[in-house]
């Protein structure tokens, strides 16, 4: 009997060693590039990024059965650069599947569940960075300001006092620092660069990965301070942040090793890194959020003036949002999701590895493929979103107003899955509290007698703003001293 053969995604054309490098003519807005070849092989493709096999997923049917299939595409790719920067898969994010990466994203959901409440309530620690970031743009009211960095600091304080319970003054040396590395990993990490696709040029001087490096040590730097400061500290009352939540499980997981089946061993390596890890996801992502939430506000003032009316009719002026507003707000929680789908912050997730011989829809798909999920193709499909470059917040709400949490299901912004993003919750709670509060106060302008700033975002591990100035002018109901 004749056995039915495999049926391999379709390829685009690939030479020796380059693969198909040729056919990719050089784009470096990968996400556009990949939407774009649908085109000619369909919603599902293969190539090859130097001796990489990568399949390429467009259709939201075809993501689902990705993420969603256990563990099979749940591993991760090797490269040069989130190597360095994770000690060889030590994190979460850049960890292929293991008991050990399991026990790593457990213990780190757990301590995010319980900093919802507590000590260590996150919305407090928010209330408190989005005053200071207000009263930052009060005193600043008369002038053009770039608002990316005063994001990223309020958003670094954030994730400070979740990974250390530290919080730093502006003119602090650790926290420019920290600032200026962060900034330097997003700037050279997966960014397919040359030296992700062929391993063996960095032998050869390269600018990109000696930044990577450089930040690297910096960020190990003040890391290990950290880590040295709350060794010593742990078991007094005030351990109550990441890191000692995960020195606790390191201290359980040793006690308690005889007992599993398969012993884990937390090194101290897995520990530094993981809590590197939710601080660079934590960081980057949702102030690139915000600054997109900003730009459309300029692009679409009618929507900035709807979420106003709506803070003012449902908040007021004598109290400023919280947490608990979030069901009385639908048209900014609206405009929100409509900000992560037309600018998805992560166009290609990060690559997924399949771990065993697999298929995907009719496909065949070989183990250790690598499959990239077109997150920009799913919230830019055309039988699925009315004009997808359209920005408009009412598409997430019913006709009373009402919010609809998927009116399609080709929406994935934080993935899904055994991978899914592991801060979904504090990310949606951080974007909803800055908006509502800056909203609340100011009114953000364009420059004036100037072309409005593109929208057109720079792929990279997130997709990035291009640099922009707002003016953010206090509201009537505020300018008397509040
Ligand atoms: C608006 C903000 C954010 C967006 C849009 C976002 C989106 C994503 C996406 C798309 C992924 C990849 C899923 C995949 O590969 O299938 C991811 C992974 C991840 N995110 Fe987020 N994220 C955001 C904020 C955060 C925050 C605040 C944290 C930390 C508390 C965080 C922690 C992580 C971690 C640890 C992973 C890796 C999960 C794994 O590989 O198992 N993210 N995120």
């Amino acid at each position: 009997k004749a056995e039915s053969r495999p049926k391999y995604p379709r390829s685009l054309p690939s030479l020796p060693i380059i693969g198909s490098l040729l056919h990719l003519g050089g784009n470096p807005q990968l996400h556009l590039l990949f939407h774009s070849l649908q085109k000619k092989y369909g919603s599902l493709y293969s190539l090859k990024m130097g001796s990489h096999y990568m399949v390429v997923v467009s259709h939201y049917r075809h993501a689902k059965e990705v993420l969603k299939k256990g563990n099979t595409f749940a591993g991760r790719p090797h490269t040069v650069t989130t190597d360095m920067l994770t000690r060889d898969g030590k994190d979460i994010a850049f960890a292929s599947y293991s008991p050990l990466w399991k026990f790593q994203r457990k213990q780190v959901h757990a301590a995010l569940s319980v900093f919802r409440k507590g000590t260590l309530a996150l919305e407090k620690i928010i209330y408190r960075e989005a005053a200071s970031l207000c009263e930052t743009l009060r005193t600043s009211q008369d002038t053009f300001l770039d608002i990316a960095p005063e994001f990223s600091r309020a958003i670094t304080n954030v994730m400070c006092s979740l990974c250390f319970s530290s919080c730093y003054k502006r003119e602090d040396p650790d926290f420019e620092a920290t600032l200026q590395y962060s900034q330097g990993i997003v700037d050279t990490v997966g960014q397919e660069s040359l030296v992700d696709i062929f391993p063996c040029l960095q032998v050869f001087p390269n600018k990109d990965l000696a930044l990577l490096k450089r930040c690297v040590e910096v960020r190990d730097r003040l890391l290990q301070k950290q880590f040295k400061e709350h060794k010593e500290a742990l078991g007094s009352d005030s351990a109550n942040d990441l890191m000692d939540a995960l020195l606790r499980a390191q201290l359980n997981l040793e006690n308690n090793n005889s007992r599993l089946a398969q012993p884990l061993e937390l090194t101290d390596d897995h520990l530094l890194m993981t809590v590197a890890d939710i601080f660079g996801a934590g960081v980057e992502t949702t102030s690139t959020g915000l600054k997109w939430a900003v730009l459309y506000l300029l692009h679409y003032p009618e929507v900035q003036r709807k979420i106003q009316e709506e803070l003012d009719q449902k908040i007021g002026f004598e109290r400023h949002p919280q947490l608990s507003d979030r069901q009385q707000l639908p048209y900014l929680e609206a405009t929100i999701s409509e900000v992560l789908r037309i600018r998805p912050i992560s166009p290609l997730l990060i690559p997924h590895v399949a771990l065993t011989d697999a298929s995907i829809g009719e496909y065949t798909i070989p183990k250790g493929a690598q499959v990239i999920i077109n997150i920009w193709s799913l919230h830019h499909d055309e039988k699925e979103w009315d004009k997808p470059e359209e920005f408009n917040p009412g598409r997430f709400l019913d006709e009373r107003g009402n919010r609809l949490y998927s009116p399609s299901p080709s929406y994935l912004p934080f993935g899904a899955g055994i991978r899914v993003c592991l801060g979904e919750r504090l990310a949606k709670m951080e974007l909803f509290l800055f908006l509502a509060w800056i909203l609340q106060r100011f009114t953000l302008e364009a420059l004036p007698g100037q072309s409005l700033p593109s929208l057109e975002g720079k792929f990279g591990v997130v997709l990035q703003v291009q640099p922009f100035k707002v003016k953010a002018r206090l509201r009537a109901a505020w300018r008397d001293g509040v």
